[in-house]
């Protein structure tokens, strides 16, 4: 399933451009970073290939996948597409789940609507990707506010992964999490994918971040691709002077090993192994 971005670009009303001319494709299985820092247009092209952009802003452009014109579907057609096709992971998980219903039920929910399966089926397999997720399936009756900011995460992923998209799009899902959950997480995320064979778009401002789910790497500045490129290449030989300020700023953060230890050696070093 290929998700393919071409000439992508996003307008406002009064005509400001957002978003110009963005191409980048991600093959089937495969996994890609989209880097840039804040106001890059990051999350605007991830709202766009969902069809969940805000009013007023418009896409133009091409977003491809399998073939179809994701730009042109209707709103049935997009709600259909979201969660059984295209998946999406979020900052803050509490801005994706409903406070007020259970997590076994979040998670359930989707599936019956997507796979039409009877409800004691859909909670079966609700308490499977809790396990799946490294959480007691217990946390089925807990509501969202009761778990901790890693549980949540972990839920989200359950409710991403649970309709078996062919592509999930994870919008900075670590940042609001603490270094050590964040290793835990970006290595059941990186996981599942492999077990799932879904496509990954990994969104962040992080590189140490992206070099542990993915080598393929866009980097964006204001509203544009400034290249396409690998991790490797970005911190050997950056194609762009805004890559190579990126990768200045990340150089003295540590790296952390998909297996979660940190590593504490310079980060061109920690590369180089991987
Ligand atoms: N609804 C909107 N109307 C007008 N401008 C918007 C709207 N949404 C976003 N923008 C602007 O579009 C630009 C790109 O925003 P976007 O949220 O995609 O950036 P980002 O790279 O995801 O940043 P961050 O890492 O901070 O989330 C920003 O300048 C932002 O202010």
């Amino acid at each position: 399933m290929t998700l393919s971005v071409t000439d992508l670009s996003i307008t406002t009303e009064q005509g400001s451009s957002l978003l110009s001319g963005c191409s980048w494709e991600v093959e089937t299985g495969g996994r890609l970073g989209i880097i840039g820092e804040s106001g890059s247009g990051k999350s605007l092209t991830s709202l766009a290939i969902l069809g969940l952009l805000p009013d007023g802003l418009t896409a133009s452009g091409s977003v491809m996948l399998d073939g179809r014109e994701l730009l042109s579907l209707s709103e049935r057609e997009k709600r259909r597409f979201r969660g059984s096709r295209i998946a999406m992971i979020f900052q803050e998980p509490l801005t994706s789940l409903d406070p007020l219903m259970k997590v076994g039920e979040q998670i359930a929910g989707p599936i019956r609507l997507h796979h039409k399966v009877s409800r004691q089926a859909s909670r079966a397999r609700a308490g499977e990707l809790l396990r799946q997720v490294a959480l007691n399936d217990r946390v089925a009756n807990s509501y969202p506010w009761q778990l901790s900011g890693g549980q949540r995460q972990r839920v989200a992923i359950a409710m991403a992964l649970g309709c078996e998209p062919d592509v999930l799009i994870a919008d900075e899902p670590t940042t609001a999490l603490d270094v050590t959950v964040q290793a835990d997480i970006l290595s059941l995320l990186s996981e599942l994918i492999t077990e799932t064979g879904s496509t990954l778009v990994f969104i962040t401002h992080d590189l140490p971040v992206i070099a542990q789910v993915s080598e393929d790497l866009v980097v964006m500045k204001d509203g544009r691709v400034v290249e396409r490129t690998t991790v490797h290449r970005a911190l050997t030989n950056p194609g762009d002077p805004y890559t190579a300020r990126l990768i200045e700023a990340a150089r003295h953060v540590s790296f952390a090993k998909p297996d979660g230890v940190q590593a504490t050696e310079p980060a061109e070093e920690k590369t180089h192994e991987r």
